[in-house]
């Protein structure tokens, strides 16, 4: 027997979202069943309901940023009991024995890991479908607890937004006494500033745009640098230990390059795909700088960072939607028109 669940779904890559009956399998013993009630809006969604990365299979249902209320439990499951909330992010499986998956670094599971969606389980070999819909089934090793007290909407794009922007943050050592720049001020970007913030480093915001100096400021920005002044640029040159560049598209990262201090690292979290134009070595060579990329982050990771954004009152900007108004919100993404996530009402669904 499966549950009956309604959802969004694309069915191609040129068609909107739109109403979608499935099954969502029983829970097996240690799986989780979930009620979702927020799910935030990344671009990856977007991204891959419309077939940007080529890997999509269709019907894809969306929503990787998943907050709910447990429902049920399967007979093994420890850690969740009806009525606690739970977190969903990007991955709920992987082969759990390879060297990255025994190092809590699930996201680089050498077999690959289980994404949300538009994968297929591990074990019944059925798809996998997001959190635009009524209720999620995972194994509760890969579910995430929401800390007592925590505002559930703006909690749910920490799940992606959030862990995604923590995990290069720590990986770097980003502390007291860092200074940490980043580029693209949307969904990642804007956790990018506040996590930079709280952890106590010196933050900068490179912009295209004057008009975010207040909002950047506001994020946890101490510094805002305007990408298209050379003057500005130049003012700092061999400034930062880490660039977290969000940006979706490609995009010239030259003019970052000597502004990384001596080993400064530019991380890549936003682009999947090549860069353009080609990337002069030199500034890397004459400085030991680096360019990187990271994923997501793990389980064990990812719980960390929502104890810590608790623990520091620190939540993303959303702007909440329903579940209908989705074709709309991806193109007021597509123009950079949200401050800084949206994320579905889910009781919307059954409205
Ligand atoms: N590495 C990962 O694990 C991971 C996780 C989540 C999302 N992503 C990817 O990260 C990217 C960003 O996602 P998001 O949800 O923050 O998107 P978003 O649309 O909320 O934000 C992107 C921002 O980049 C800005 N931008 C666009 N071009 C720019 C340029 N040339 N210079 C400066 N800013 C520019 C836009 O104005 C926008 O504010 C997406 O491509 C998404 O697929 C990667
Ligand atoms: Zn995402």
């Amino acid at each position: 027997m499966t549950m009956k669940v309604l959802g969004y779904a694309a069915q191609s890559a040129q068609t909107p979202l739109a109403p979608f009956q499935f099954a969502r399998r029983d829970p097996r013993p240690d799986d989780v069943v979930i009620e979702v009630l927020y799910c935030g809006v990344c671009h990856s969604d977007l991204h891959q309901a419309r077939n940007d990365w080529g890997i999509s299979q269709y019907p894809l249902i969306p929503g990787h940023e998943v907050i709910g209320r447990v429902t049920a439990v399967g007979d093994n499951v420890t850690k969740f009991k009806p009525g606690d909330y739970a977190g969903v992010g990007c991955i709920v499986d992987s082969c759990r024995e390879c060297q990255p998956c025994r190092r809590g670094l699930e996201q680089y599971c050498e077999e690959g890991p289980v994404q949300t969606y538009n994968d297929t389980d591990r074990h019944d070999h059925m798809p996998t479908y997001g959190g635009y819909s009524q209720s999620i089934v995972s194994s509760e090793d890969f579910v995430l607890k929401v800390p007592a007290g925590m505002d559930l909407k703006g909690a749910a794009p920490l799940l992606c937004a959030g862990i995604t922007t923590w995990s290069p943050l720590r990986h770097w050592q980003v502390g007291k006494g860092s200074k940490v720049a980043v580029v693209g001020l949307g969904g990642l970007g804007h956790m990018a500033l506040k996590l930079a913030a709280a952890l106590g480093a010196e933050v900068t915001l490179f912009t295209r745009s004057p008009d975010k100096e207040a909002d950047a400021r506001r994020l946890g920005a101490h510094h805002i640098v305007l990408s298209t002044d050379d003057e500005q640029l130049a003012s700092v040159t061999g400034q930062f230990d880490l660039i977290i560049d969000t940006v979706p598209y490609e995009h010239d990262i030259n003019p970052y390059m000597p502004t990384l201090t001596l080993d400064g690292t530019l991380v890549f979290v936003g682009l999947l795909g090549n860069i353009n134009p080609m990337l002069n070595t030199v500034s890397m060579i004459m400085g030991r700088r680096s360019v990187a990329g990271s994923a997501i982050g793990g389980i064990a990771e990812t719980q960390e960072m929502l104890d810590f954004c608790a623990e520091h009152g620190i939540a993303a900007d959303v702007e909440m939607i329903k579940m209908q108004e989705i074709n709309q919100a991806y193109e007021r993404m597509l123009k950079s028109d949200v401050k800084y996530r949206f994320v579905i009402d889910m009781v919307s669904l059954q409205a």
